[in-house]
């Protein structure tokens, strides 16, 4: 179990995050929604600590992430690992070497400084690449790959932290349909085939809803909308894009009243499914 508590980031007069309470159950996958500039990446990011937070605690399995310092910070961002939307893969480096990348938490010091690889850290790297069928690729340089590629590589590299949680943040914002598919697919199997909680930031409505099974909804850094993707209405999806309602929502923008017809301002948050 995930418990985020009172959660705030401000920077400077900025509140960018306000006052976040979430409890995530062990295998849940989670979209949070909500339009730019709501708090999403700085949610995402207090978790696994890349950005300190000035209030409030992250607790997973009764330990206070919030308080690790040195090994086991650096643990604890192995096993909340991030997935980004620029993939942050190393391009001059073979694709074999940036999923090996994904175990440099759990080497010794010397082993990580010279990167010399145990053959069981290479076994398990080419083990992630071969389930998502990229064996084949293991040898090429990252920066010679498609997006679509290089970002299944980067969650192959997530997958080798042996995370329980994993954090995308728009993983798909830069790549084609077909390739968001893909990317999504991967995510949703090992979410299910792992039972690994996924946290995944996404723009678009109707992707949330697709594979989401919990919907987290911020706006001005709050959380206005908690609850299951049958409940995202398109009354509650104006209220949290306002006029780019139709344009998140694809197939269901028919539906969505014309401006000014409805209440604006921050929704309940609801009592959450918790898995
Ligand atoms: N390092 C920073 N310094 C100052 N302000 C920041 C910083 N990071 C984020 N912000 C501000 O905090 C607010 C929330 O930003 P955040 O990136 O978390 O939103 P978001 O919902 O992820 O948006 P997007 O979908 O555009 O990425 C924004 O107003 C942003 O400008």
């Amino acid at each position: 179990m995930l418990v985020i508590d009172g959660l705030t980031c401000r920077f400077g007069n900025k509140t960018a995050v306000s006052d976040v309470n979430l409890q995530i159950g062990q295998g849940a996958f989670i979209g949070v929604i909500g339009r730019s500039g709501a708090g999403k990446s700085t949610l995402l990011r207090m978790v696994n600590r890349l950005q300190e937070s000035s209030a409030g605690r992250i607790l997973f399995e009764d330990r206070d992430v919030t308080a690790l310092k040195g090994h086991e910070l650096r643990q604890w961002r192995a096993r909340a690992a991030m997935v980004f939307q620029q993939f942050n893969l190393v391009g001059r480096l073979d694709v074999l070497t940036n999923v090996l990348m994904g175990r440099l938490s759990g080497m010794a010091n010397w082993r990580a400084l010279t990167k010399s690889w145990s053959a069981e850290d290479k076994a398990i790297a080419l083990s992630a690449l071969e389930q998502f069928d990229m064996a084949n690729l293991a040898a090429q340089r990252a920066d010679s790959l498609s997006g679509g590629q290089q970002q299944r590589v980067a969650i192959a590299r997530a997958l080798v932290q042996e995370p329980r949680l994993i954090l995308a943040d728009e993983p798909i914002a830069s790549l084609d349909p077909r390739n968001t598919k893909v990317v999504m697919d991967q995510l949703l199997r090992i979410n299910k085939h792992f039972g690994i909680t996924v946290m995944c930031n996404l723009h678009s409505l109707e992707l949330a809803r697709t594979y989401c099974d919990r919907l987290v909804g911020m706006a001005g850094g709050k959380v206005v909308f908690d609850g299951s993707p049958s409940r995202l209405t398109p009354a509650v999806a104006r209220d949290l894009y306002g006029l780019e309602a139709g344009e998140v929502m694809g197939e269901l923008a028919d539906a969505v009243p014309a401006a000014g017809g409805h209440a604006p301002a921050a929704l309940p948050a609801t009592a959450a499914p918790q898995r």
